[in-house]
């Protein structure tokens, strides 16, 4: 095909993107370095021990494939959004505001901010800092990654993401998907997003608190039967809120136990490594759509503010 009968949209999707990733950690790493050896030039922006060891030896990219060192550029400083086409906001859902305004002077006209997160109001959050100009997209991440040290990303499973429409997400979808990052664009993003927060609702909690992975935790007598109750309260809070959930998310609730049962919820990791937890994201945000909309969420309520007592106690360890 030559030059003059390719569409501009199918031109853009064969050219490199300039691609900024707010908050290096496991999910911002893996992806930006699929991203990087797709041959996208990638900045990632995070912590001084973990840019230091990118920019002297590259990112180390482990998974079941490939162990393999990959050269990207690397930052402490906000400003290294300057000039992205698109800025993969990966923070987790607590530092949200303060990352929003830490890149919004910085961003280039007509960038796409896509949030890579767990919580269904981070995009939400995100545009109420950003400029009214800015797009912002959600994004749901289906992948389980860890960060193995500092400059060091493991991956453990999947990697697909489902994004929010924008002006620029069918173009950022084709070249995510290029890059072997498989990348859907949904209109219902926020159906999907909350069919996580139910798995995160249900989960997260109960295996932070009892500092156990999935397969044992659900073997106790009675756990079945508070998963269901907490499943229920956010599926009412949905209904309330409008929201049509995709799939069937009871099969969703129970094939997490039989599907990770090695698997310590992300919130188990946080309270075990001292670092504070998204949980106001998670049965949190159930908890404060119930308060508004007139749904009691009082289990919901219970796990969020022990998990915060938990907190408080390894803070205090
Ligand atoms: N890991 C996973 O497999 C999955 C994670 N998710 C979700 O993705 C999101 C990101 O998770 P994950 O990557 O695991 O989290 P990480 O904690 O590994 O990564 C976030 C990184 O951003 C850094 N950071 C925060 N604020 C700034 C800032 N202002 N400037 C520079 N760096 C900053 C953090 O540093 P510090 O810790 O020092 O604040 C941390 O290193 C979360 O919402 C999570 O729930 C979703 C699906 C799977
Ligand atoms: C799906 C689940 C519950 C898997 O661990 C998760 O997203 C988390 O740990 O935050």
């Amino acid at each position: 095909m030559t030059e003059s009968t390719t569409s501009p949209a199918a031109r853009s999707a064969t050219l490199p993107l300039r691609f900024a990733v707010m908050g290096a950690g496991a999910v911002g790493c893996y992806f930006g370095a699929l991203l990087a050896r797709a041959g996208h030039a990638v900045t990632l922006i995070g912590r001084p021990a973990h840019v230091l060891a990118v920019r002297d030896n590259g990112l180390r990219l482990q998974t079941a494939a490939m162990d393999v060192q990959v050269p990207l550029a690397a930052s402490t400083e906000a400003s290294a959004v300057e000039g992205a086409d698109v800025v993969l906001f990966c923070v987790k859902s607590s530092d949200s505001e303060d990352a929003a305004q830490q890149i919004r002077p910085h961003l280039a006209p007509g960038a796409l901010v896509l949030t890579l997160q767990n919580g269904v109001d981070n995009d939400e959050r995100v545009r109420a800092v950003l400029d009214a100009s800015t797009p912002v997209a959600a994004a749901v991440v289906y992948v389980a990654t860890a960060m193995g040290g500092p400059g060091h990303v493991v991956h453990h499973g999947r990697g697909e993401l489902v994004i929010a429409p924008s002006p620029r997400s069918d173009e950022v979808a084709r070249q995510l998907t290029a890059a072997g990052i498989p990348t859907q664009v949904s209109d219902n993003v926020r159906g999907a997003l909350w069919a996580k927060l139910v798995l995160n609702s249900a989960y997260n909690a109960l295996s932070a608190l009892s500092q156990q992975p999935y397969g044992p935790l659900v073997q106790v007598p009675g756990v079945t039967q508070v998963i269901a109750d907490i499943v229920a309260e956010c599926l009412a809070v949905a209904a309330a809120d409008g929201v049509t959930i995709p799939g069937d998310v009871q099969a969703a609730v129970r094939g997490i136990a039989s599907t990770m049962p090695g698997q310590y919820s992300s919130t188990a990791q946080d309270l075990a490594r001292g670092k504070p937890t998204e949980i106001d994201h998670l049965n949190g945000y159930v908890v404060n759509r119930g308060a508004a909309l007139g749904v009691p969420t009082p289990l919901n309520h219970a796990l969020q503010v022990l998990v915060k007592l938990a907190e408080m106690k390894r803070a205090t360890d």
